[in-house]
Parts: C-alpha cells; sequence; structure tokens
C-alpha cells in the first residue's frame, strides 16, 4: 500500500491567554504589539470567552478529512495526517520537518480556507514547500476548493435554512457575502483574491434562491495602507439607506469555522450596526468539522492525489 502525507495547514489561534502576545508578534513578522494593540486584542478575545474555539475545530476538521481520504483510498493509500499551522504551533515548518523525520517523500497539502490569494494560499505553500524542498520531499498542494460541489450545496443550504427562519418576507432580506479584507495592492499584482469571492456569492446565492445579495470585506487591518472594501459595517448602513432591507444576513464564506473574525467581528459588530439600525441581524452556522462540507475538500484533495496514483 501506498503511503501519502497528508499537510493540513490553516491560520492557528492562541492556546491560553498568555499566548496572545507571541501568536499577534509572530502575525506582525516579529514586531511585538504596543501594549494598547495587545490589550485591544485581547479584550476581542476576552469577548468571545478568553480564547478562540479555533484551535480545537481545526483539530476536528483535519481529523474528519484524514477519516474521510481513508475511506476513499481504503486499501490503495494510507494517509498519515500533519498539521501545520501559519502562527503558532505546530508551525507549518515543523510539520514539514517531521514528514521527513518520517520518511514521507509524497505529500499531498490543503489549507483550510477555500480562496486563494498571495496573501494567504500562496504564503501556505511557499512556507511548505520551503522546507519540503530541502528534503527532497514532493507536494502536490490545492490552490483552492471554493468551486467544490460539497462547497456550494453546503452553504447554499445553510443558507436557505437561515431565509425560511427570518422574521420577515424574504423579499425584505439581504445576503452579506464577505472575506477577509486584504491590502488593495494585491489587485494591481493580478490576485484572483477578489473576483473568487464574487463568484462564490453569486454561486451561492443562486443555490440558496434568495432575492438580494451583495458582497464586502471584513475585519481589516489597522495598518495606514488602502484595504479592500467595502467594509462590512459600513456596507450595511449604506444598503440599509438605500434599499430599506428589514434584515441582514451575514455568510462570512472566507472562513470555515467559528472563530474570532465571525464570533467578533459578525456576530458583535455587525450586529451592533443591525441593532442601531433596528434591523434584524442573522448569520448561518459556520461548518466546522460537519462532514457533509469537509467533503469538498476531501474532494479538492483528491484531484492532487490523482497525480501520484496515475
Ligand atoms: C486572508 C486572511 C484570513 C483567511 C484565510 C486564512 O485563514 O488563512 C485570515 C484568517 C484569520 N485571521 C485570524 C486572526 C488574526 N489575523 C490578524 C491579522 C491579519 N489577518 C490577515 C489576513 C487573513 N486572516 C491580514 C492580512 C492581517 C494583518 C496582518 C498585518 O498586521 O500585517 C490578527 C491581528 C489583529 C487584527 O488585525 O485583528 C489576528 C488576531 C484568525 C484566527 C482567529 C481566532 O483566533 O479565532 C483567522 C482564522
Ligand atoms: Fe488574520
Amino acid at each position: 500500500m501506498k503511503t501519502l502525507g497528508l499537510l493540513v495547514m490553516a491560520y492557528g489561534t492562541p492556546y491560553k491567554p498568555e499566548d496572545i502576545e507571541r501568536y499577534y508578534t509572530h502575525i506582525r513578522r516579529g514586531r511585538k504589539p504596543s501594549p494598547e494593540a495587545l490589550a485591544e486584542l485581547t479584550e476581542r478575545y476576552e469577548a468571545i470567552g478568553g480564547v478562540s474555539p479555533l484551535a480545537q475545530v481545526t483539530i476536528d476538521q483535519a481529523e474528519e478529512l484524514h477519516r474521510q481520504l481513508s475511506e476513499k483510498y481504503a486499501g490503495e493509500i494510507e494517509f498519515k495526517l500533519y498539521l501545520g499551522l501559519k502562527h503558532i504551533e505546530p508551525f507549518v515548518e515543523d510539520a514539514v520537518e517531521q514528514m521527513a523525520k518520517d520518511g514521507i517523500t509524497e505529500a499531498v497539502t490543503v489549507v483550510l480556507a477555500p480562496h486563494y490569494s498571495t496573501f494567504s494560499i500562496r504564503s501556505y505553500n511557499g512556507r511548505a514547500k520551503e522546507v519540503a524542498d530541502q528534503h527532497g520531499i514532493r507536494l502536490a498542494s490545492v490552490e483552492s476548493w471554493y468551486k467544490e460541489e460539497a462547497f456550494l450545496d453546503w452553504w447554499g443550504k445553510e443558507i436557505r435554512k437561515t431565509f425560511d427562519a427570518l422574521p420577515v418576507p424574504e423579499e425584505k432580506a439581504v445576503l452579506v457575502v464577505s472575506a477577509h479584507s486584504l491590502p488593495e495592492k494585491i489587485i494591481a499584482n493580478g490576485d484572483p483574491y477578489p473576483e473568487q469571492l464574487k463568484e462564490t456569492a453569486e454561486l451561492i446565492a443562486q443555490r440558496a434562491g434568495v432575492p438580494h445579495m451583495i458582497t464586502g470585506w471584513q475585519s481589516a487591518g489597522q495598518t495606514p495602507e488602502p484595504w479592500l472594501g467595502p467594509d462590512v459595517q459600513d456596507l450595511t448602513r449604506d444598503v440599509y439607506e438605500e434599499k430599506g432591507y428589514e434584515a441582514f444576513v451575514y455568510v462570512p464564506v472566507g472562513f470555515v469555522a467559528d472563530h474570532l473574525e465571525v464570533l467578533f467581528d459578525n456576530d458583535y459588530e455587525c450586529k451592533v450596526v443591525c441593532d442601531e439600525l433596528g434591523i434584524h441581524y442573522a448569520r448561518p452556522v459556520m461548518p466546522n468539522a460537519d462532514p457533509a462540507f469537509m467533503k469538498a475538500v476531501t474532494e479538492a484533495v483528491a484531484k492532487q492525489v490523482g497525480s501520484y496514483v496515475q
């Protein structure tokens, strides 16, 4: 039986409040945050319960993916699972080093984020490849998986459920599809990220059969350079003023788990705006390790497995 490494990469989150400073320093490429910035981030984690559920969700997702792949290739391929995180241990590099120690020579890799950007997927894949090259490990990497049937189906169904439960007729509601903002300069470099968000939004709105849909960006960093906009909070005010929708349904489709950006930036910050405007806030559940959602990742990885078995 063939053995393949399965490298699952994700953002990572502080495991306990004391980890926040070194985690934030890593995100800032080694520059310590100011005491004010650290306090502000700590407060946001406190508002969602002290730490994020993301650490456990990431493990659950990786294990579910491993289970599905093992089942799909039973008797043919043995997958060895490695978890590599972007901003906290086990780092991406640690995971690839471990593969080398374990004698892995071929692996498939995937990032638990559906859209491709030079800032996100390329940076994960680049870090993995650098270490893999040093050890002569061959990697076959998924670059995006937002077009997988299971991904579109999962969101289509959850959005439909949310619309069916609204307290207002759906003609008076709008779907707000968003992803993490990135510095605007990515556009000049031809990054496909904004186009992929738009495409995702159109496909899932169509599957859910909702009458009104808009796209926006969320969770932009606090740096002087311009970030992709409009921000979902400003967008909510502007669209409410213009169209008078009575319910806003937020779908942070660039994320896959319950974590800070969703539990705080959507469930708190966007809700504050909705409350102020006297309109209804709603959000479908996040996928986390739901097998029906993880099937999308399995199918995307299977295409890379194909490059080894044919
Ligand atoms: C594209 C993208 C994704 C999605 C793709 C992917 O998943 O890779 C993502 C996900 C996440 N981002 C996360 C957390 C944070 N990201 C930050 C800051 C930043 N993110 C950026 C980009 C992204 N981030 C960027 C360009 C910055 C500015 C850096 C700088 O300063 O140059 C900061 C610093 C403070 C702040 O800006 O809020 C934090 C705390 C968490 C974990 C949440 C939890 O712990 O529950 C998750 C899943
Ligand atoms: Fe981030």
